[in-house]
């Protein structure tokens, strides 16, 4: 009896074991894993009828919406395997390259170096007339067409009336005439045209014992190379020793922002620029601000130039400099003319002149006009000499003007 009841109270207890563990199995698997213990309970089952995202707790959806098990957390940022190297190769080809610092060439001589840029002009100007001064008679007629070939260089009409007149009186006095004599008055004619006196050094000192850098306003028509001439500049000064800051107040036009700095970081001339459309005498004047905190030697301004209307360019440009000038005196402001829109240069040339004072001539273009002699006319236009021509498009082509190398390049050929 007694062992009876033994094995009746060890099933009993068997039983109850088994029953226990069964509980907890069950208990374990209704507890969800651990990245999702704050999840919402709809994310764990799926009732056969699911509540949808915007619905209202009663009444039966419509139309399939969102559930809230599809709302997608952000996603993490796509881990890149890292690239190949043929990959990487492409990539760094792909992205826009920090241009390597230049050694810019030296300015001085490059007139005479880019003189066979200048042939366009030689050909018209200075092989045309001394064709012409080599004719055995020289009547009426053939003065006329000396006239003509001075007034079709641009040469202008008083500077043309003026040169003719002392040529015929010298020529007079010559009497015979061999090609070398003649060649040597009309150099020394043009030359007295040009002014060999005249001061073309480029200000980009400062002026007194000011501990501040030079500053130099580039202003001018948009289109006339005048940030090209900019970028040129600032490498004609790095070639000679100084440390340049440029100041890109043209902020009208992001992509003449983004050139000009383009073209300091190819000489490691650091750009300062604004926001788009933002105000350009604030630009202008931050970038002397931060050109004498750096201890630059020169702060280089590129300007908007937009001539829609005389008094909004008047504004603009007056302001800029006016600003500037809180900070010192601008020692330069150089005038930017494309040589070969001819006369329209000179309407240009005027109106800049009314609104700032211009203290330069940059003409650019040189390289693709026969109308060299826009140097005589655009001078006497507005008494003020042209110190630097633009003869081509490539970064060194921005040459100082020598009077004698430019009509020696005139009357001599190639
Ligand atoms: N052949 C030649 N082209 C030049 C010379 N100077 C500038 N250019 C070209 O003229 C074009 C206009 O130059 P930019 O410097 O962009 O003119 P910009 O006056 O600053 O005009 P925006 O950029 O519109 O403000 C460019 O294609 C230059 O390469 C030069 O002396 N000779």
């Amino acid at each position: 009896m007694e062992i009876v009841i033994l094995v009746v109270v060890i099933a009993v207890v068997a039983l109850g074991a088994i029953g226990g563990l069964v509980v907890s199995g069950r208990k374990k698997k209704a507890v969800p894993p651990a990245g999702q213990a704050q999840a919402p309970a709809a994310t764990r089952a799926a009732p056969p009828v699911e509540p949808q995202v915007g619905e209202d707790a009663d009444g039966a959806p419509e139309a399939p919406g969102r559930t809230v098990t599809e709302v997608g957390l952000p996603e993490a940022p796509e881990v890149r395997e890292a690239p190949t190297a043929p990959e990487a190769e492409a990539e760094a080809a792909a992205a826009p390259a920090e241009p390597e610092i230049e050694t810019p060439e030296p300015a001085a001589g490059r007139l005479v170096r880019l003189r066979a840029r200048l042939s366009r002009s030689q050909n018209s100007l200075g092989k045309g007339l001394l064709t012409l001064l080599s004719r055995e008679h020289l009547d009426e007629e053939t003065w006329e067409e000396v006239e003509d070939t001075l007034l079709t260089a641009d040469v202008g009409v008083g500077p043309t009336q003026e040169l003719v007149e002392r040529l015929r009186e010298r020529v007079r006095v010559l009497g015979t005439r061999t090609p070398d004599e003649l060649r040597g008055l009309l150099r020394d004619e043009l030359l007295t045209l040009v002014g060999p006196d005249l001061d073309r050094t480029v200000h980009t000192e400062t002026r007194g014992p000011v501990d501040r850098p030079g500053v130099a306003l580039v202003v001018g028509v948009n289109g006339t190379g005048k940030t090209t001439t900019t970028g040129k500049l600032a490498r004609v000064l790095v070639a000679d020793g100084k440390s340049v800051v440029l100041g890109a107040a043209d902020t009208f036009r992001a992509a003449a922002v983004d050139q000009l700095e383009t073209w300091g970081k190819r000489v490691g001339a650091r750009t300062v620029r604004g926001p788009e459309g933002g105000d350009p005498a604030s630009v202008a004047f931050d970038a002397v601000k931060e050109g004498t905190e750096e201890s630059a030697d020169v702060v280089l301004i590129d300007t908007a130039g937009r001539l829609h209307t005389k008094t909004g360019l008047m504004d603009e440009l007056g302001k800029v400099k006016r600003v500037v000038e809180k900070q010192g005196p601008v020692d330069e402001v150089l005038l930017v003319l494309d040589a070969t829109t001819g006369q329209n240069g000179l309407v240009q040339a005027r109106v800049f002149a009314e609104v700032v004072d211009i203290t330069g001539i940059v003409l650019t273009k040189l390289d693709g006009t026969a109308k060299g002699g826009i140097v005589v006319a655009v001078q006497r236009e507005l008494g003020v000499p042209v110190k630097l021509v633009g003869l081509g498009e490539g970064p060194d082509d921005l040459a100082p003007f020598e009077p004698a190398a430019f009509v020696d390049a005139l009357v001599d050929g190639d």
